[in-house]
């Protein structure tokens, strides 16, 4: 019987607290609006209102195609619901329904920038609902119908298609039937089955069924081969009970009256239903190496571990993130809108469906390249019976899956624009993936799997304590608490949060057995730098930071995050009097940059006043070795306020000094200066150098000092809009990592994440 390991095992990895404050958390919610156009001065005003906005007004009335060029139509989808069927909650209403909606758009932006807006309507009659969306045609490039209940969801969805020149995508029908059969395609592959001669019963009679049971009839599957079940069993030709012309069309010439009946022989089952409505018997009745979708959402119709226990050889996927092969719309909708969008399809066709499911299904069959192989949590996943299906943070999709919609919609005459470069449109979607956060997802998955310990300096802090507590709960490690017990236990009551849960310890400082040991150790290293014995006894005892660096020091604990308390360079400081730097390394701080789809690292943000040439030259090569670390080819900028030699100056001289000695130690990444920061980031200027040996913009820059790393990664965190994490501290022998001061609890459980990942995870 196989095993689940422990990383095949569901956690739980947020609680209902962290979920209330994560959308509470400064702008209430998951999103906000930002203009595209500069609104500064009294021309801007006069360009994007009156009296220039006229113009382009004009245009689109005299051809309203033009509002793609002249509006933001073309890249905007709507998500609306009316909250009869919020994910597997029931009918909660339109208004509870809006968190979902939000986190729909979200994903639609963060997979596929596409913009989104979530709008709930707060009417359960179908009529009404549909007078409402039909109207809003001229707002959006396309709409997405969202957790809707069946039947209206398939009344409201063919109406709106035929009244809107938009694609109207009920994503709970549609998305979930596009994953659902490119998973089961790779199935049957393994398996080695015909499509043709397959038996497959579809538990679940509802949106997702019907739509999944249409488009596997629509492949290929013989509707002879496909029974359908609800909760009055199986829906077979002359039932009259529960019955509405939906699952009327798919009812089954069959002798079979139960799901029991119904799954013996059968080669796959499609749960889209309730949790457990599988039992041992009907799994063990099934044909052999059997294919089981369970799919109802937060809990599948029977777990990956009861199927182990029941028999070896069954393919098995669900519709969580935990398991191996998810199979979830989040692999679809955002995709299959950007290809729509691209293109301008009037409506997403079966044709457009069909290239989306094959464009999913080879992904899962192609090798997994290097640069893919951290959203596979550093796995390089082999197609089989546990990899059947991509993950949603495989960043391939955003380039394969769209260029499949498009072209489908190209060719089956349904396109408004025609994309005659499918190769330069394939490279411009890869382009628009932001790849942070796989990088991080997969630096989280790595810490989960070898779980570490890391102590948190400042823990009488609340924010502290909301992090540590979320590291234990994503299952990263211990979270070791450093403070007082009473005041700790203290800020716990007043915030909220409960600290009796495994994966927290709290060390008090002044009541360890392991004090002395720290002071001996502290004591040897700084008896020769004018400390005397009862020095490092109060560093230890008053200390935070010496003795969770010690503790880190002496392998007590495996890592540690300090800094909210204290500045940057004090922290700092405190850290180095108990550890080293790792040797042969230099100690830096390389910040992370996001903004819109880029990843830059920026170095050295931490320690290096003004450095010398030879201390660029280490700054390269350790910021190198982290972007390279996380998964990023590095090509590093030397960064300096002249381009290869002009103008000159003091400061220039040095970074080019720097690149000579990079020639000289042979580094094996891209690396070039001295350069302005337009140069290394605009590839269209640094054309203009066409010696330049970087091969496209840099993705590291290293800083020609300190001020000016960091004014800019200040500048762009404040006014570019960009998301920046660190300063990382590298070079250290031990895993410390500091925050700024009065971080974010997110914040300190990333650097924490950090932490144990430098650990050796
Ligand atoms: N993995 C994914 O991406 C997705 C998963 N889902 C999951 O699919 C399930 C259904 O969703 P959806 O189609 O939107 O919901 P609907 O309400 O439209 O349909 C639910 C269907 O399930 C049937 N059903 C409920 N309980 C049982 C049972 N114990 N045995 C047999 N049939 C049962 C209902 O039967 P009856 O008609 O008799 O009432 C109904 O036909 C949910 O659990 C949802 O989480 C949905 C969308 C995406
Ligand atoms: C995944 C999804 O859309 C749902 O459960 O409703
Ligand atoms: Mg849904």
């Amino acid at each position: 019987m196989p095993d689940i390991d422990k990383k095949d095992r569901p956690v739980t990895s947020v609680t209902d607290q962290e979920a209330l404050d994560f959308h509470a958390m400064g702008r209430p919610g998951k999103l906000e609006i930002n203009p595209t156009k500069p609104m500064a001065t009294q021309r801007d005003l006069s360009l994007a209102y009156s009296p220039g906005v006229a113009v382009p007004v004009k245009a689109i009335a005299a051809d309203p195609q033009t509002a793609y060029d002249y509006t933001a139509r073309g890249n905007m989808v709507a998500v609306i619901s009316n909250g009869t069927a919020i994910l597997g909650l029931g009918n909660l209403g339109a208004l509870a329904s809006k968190p979902v909606m939000e986190g729909k758009a979200v994903l639609f932006k963060r997979f596929a920038d596409v913009d989104s807006i979530d709008l709930e309507i707060d009417t359960e009659n179908v009529d009404e609902f549909i007078n409402c969306v039909r109207f809003l045609g001229p707002s959006f490039g396309g709409i997405n119908l969202e957790d809707i209940k069946a039947p209206d969801c398939f009344v409201i969805e063919s109406r709106l298609r035929e009244l809107m020149d938009i694609p109207v995508f009920h994503d709970d029908q549609h998305g979930t039937a596009i994953i659902a059969a490119a998973g089961l395609i790779n199935a049957l592959e393994l398996t080695g089955r015909d499509l043709k001669t397959t038996k497959l019963v579809c538990n679940g009679a509802g949106a997702a069924a019907i739509a999944c049971v249409e488009l596997i009839k629509a492949m290929g599957f013989a509707p002879e081969n496909v029974i359908l079940c609800d909760t009055k069993g199986v829906i077979y030709q002359g039932r009259t009970e529960g019955m509405n012309q939906w699952k009327s069309a798919h009812a089954a010439k069959t002798d079979t009256r139960t799901l029991e009946e119904a799954m013996k022989g059968a080669d796959v089952v499609f749960g889209l239903s309730q949790k457990g409505a599988f039992s041992a018997k009907m799994i063990r009745s099934m044909a052999e190496r059997p294919i089981i979708f369970a799919m109802a959402n937060p809990d599948p119709e029977i777990t990956p571990e009861e199927v182990a226990r029941i028999r070896d050889d069954a393919i098995m996927a669900t519709g969580r993130s935990d398991y191996p092969n998810q199979v979830n719309n989040v692999l679809g909708f955002p995709y299959i809108f950007r290809g729509a969008l691209d293109v301008r399809a009037s409506t997403i066709n079966d044709a457009m469906k069909i290239a989306a499911v094959n464009a999913l299904a080879n992904l899962a069959r192609e090798d997994v390249p290097d640069d893919v192989v951290a959203a596979y949590q550093g796995n390089r996943p082999r197609f089989g019976s546990q990899y059947i299906i991509p993950v949603p943070f495989d960043p391939r999709l955003i380039s394969a899956i769209p260029v499949a919609v498009a072209q489908a919609a190209i060719e089956s005459g349904v396109a408004r624009k025609v994309i005659t470069d499918m190769a330069g449109y394939a490279r411009e979607l890869s382009a628009r993936r932001d790849p942070i956060a796989s990088t991080l997802a997969s630096l989280y998955e790595r810490v989960r799997r070898r779980p570490k310990r890391i102590v948190f300096a400042e823990a009488e802090e609340e924010q502290v304590l909301r992090a540590a507590m979320s590291y234990a709960n994503q299952q990263l490690g211990t979270a070791i608490l450093l403070g007082r017990e009473d005041l700790i236990r203290a800020t716990a009551e007043r915030a909220g949060i409960d600290l009796n849960r495994p994966g927290l310890e709290i060390v008090n400082a002044r009541l360890s057995t392991r004090v002395e040991a720290y002071i001996d150790y502290l004591y040897a290293r700084l008896q020769r730098h004018g400390y005397l014995h009862r020095d490092a006894q109060r560093l230890i005892h008053n200390d935070r930071n010496h003795f969770a660096a010690t503790m880190v020091a002496l392998g007590d604990a495996d890592g540690m995050v300090t800094g909210i308390t204290r500045n940057y360079s004090t922290a700092l400081e405190d850290v180095r009097r108990c550890i080293d730097e790792k040797p042969g390394h230099r100690v830096i701080g390389v910040s992370l940059a996001l903004c819109r789809g880029r990843t830059v690292f920026v170095a050295d943000t931490a320690v290096h006043d003004m450095p010398t040439a030879e201390e660029l030259a280490d700054i390269a090569e350790e910021a190198a070795g982290l972007a390279r670390r996380m998964g990023y080819p590095p090509r590093v900028a030397m960064l300096a306020y002249s381009t290869f030699g002009h103008p000159s100056g003091e400061r220039s001289e040095r970074v080019r000094e720097a690149v000579k000695i990079l020639d000289k130690r042979r580094v094996d990444f891209e690396y070039d200066g001295e350069m302005a920061a337009d140069v290394a980031l605009n590839r269209k200027v640094m054309e203009q150098y066409p010696f330049c040996r970087l091969s496209g913009p840099a993705n590291v820059l290293v800083m020609p000092a300190f001020h000016s790393a960091s004014i800019s990664t200040k500048m762009l965190q404040e006014l570019g809009g960009s998301t920046v994490i660190g300063p990382i501290l590298v070079g250290l022998d031990k895993p410390v990592q500091i925050t700024s001061m009065g971080a974010k609890d997110s914040d300190i459980v990333n650097m924490a994440a950090i932490a144990a990942y430098g650990a050796g995870s």
